[in-house]
């Protein structure tokens, strides 16, 4: 984290992509600081650069310009193999199609990212047990992702982007493949992360995911249309528990 108590912070950030008749200004100079802590969405129709700016955001791509900032390190200009490691320990990924290892039971694709890290197996598999147990999925540890309902693999795809402790929890359209009640397990979890602390930006055209963020930010072409920090996010997943769980 930086002085101001920022996890992120972005600066005058730009993606292109091709070039000529072709060139898409996929980020077209954005600037964000996230403090730590906060639960952020981003909003905005087809192709308006959302995506493109969390993989900016978590070091999957590499800006055309501008600067990332992760916890006071600036990390734009890291090597491949630098970013590597920071993908593997700071940040977490969730996909909408989950990305789990089909082979795997959900315990390994927990363990997967602290062996990686250079955990011992042992203090791996304790750590996805114990995650496991904090998303709901203690007693489906064994069972492979075919196995296991959408919302289960979501459940288990947040466990496995949280397995290094990260310094941001970065989600693409998380829900974007669940249904209703499934929706509302993974924003309870959000809601849990969120309350011990962690910072998460998401992006979605869920309405009900964004509701219950601290911040809204709304994309177009590239660009923020609107930034606003939302008071009273707790009230609509309240009324859908009340609905659908
Ligand atoms: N690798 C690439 N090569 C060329 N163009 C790309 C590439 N990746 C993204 N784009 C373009 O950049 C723009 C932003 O794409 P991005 O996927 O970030 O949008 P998005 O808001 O996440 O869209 P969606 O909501 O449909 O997922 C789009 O016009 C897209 O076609």
């Amino acid at each position: 984290m930086n002085e101001s108590g920022d996890v992120l912070q972005v600066r005058d950030l730009f993606k292109k992509h091709g070039r000529g008749q072709g060139l898409v200004r996929a980020v077209d100079g954005v600037d964000l600081d996230v403090p730590a802590g906060q639960m952020l969405a981003v909003m905005g129709p087809s192709g308006c650069g959302k995506s493109t700016l969390l993989h900016l955001l978590g070091g999957l791509e590499r800006p055309t310009g501008g600067e990332v900032w992760l916890a006071g390190r600036r990390i734009d200009t890291l090597s491949e193999r630098a970013l590597a490691r920071l993908r593997r320990g700071s940040t977490g990924f969730v996909f909408q199609a989950f990305h789990l290892v089909e082979e795997l039971s959900a315990a390994e694709n927990v363990e997967l990212p602290a062996l990686l890290a250079g955990c011992s197996p042992r203090a791996a598999r304790r750590r996805a047990a114990v995650l496991l147990e904090r998303v709901g999925l203690a007693g489906r540890a064994r069972h492979l992702p075919s196995e296991l309902s959408g919302g289960q693999r979501q459940r288990v795809a947040i466990a496995r982007a949280m397995a290094n402790e990260p310094l941001v929890l970065l989600a693409d359209e998380p829900t974007g493949n669940l249904d209703t009640a499934a929706t509302l397990d993974v924003l309870r979890l959000f809601e849990d992360l969120r309350c011990a602390g962690q910072t998460l930006v998401i992006v979605t055209h869920d309405e009900r995911v964004a509701a219950n963020a601290d911040r809204l930010i709304s994309m177009r072409d590239g660009t923020f249309v609107d930034d606003t920090w939302l008071a009273d996010h707790a009230g609509p997943l309240e009324g859908l528990i009340e609905l659908g769980g």
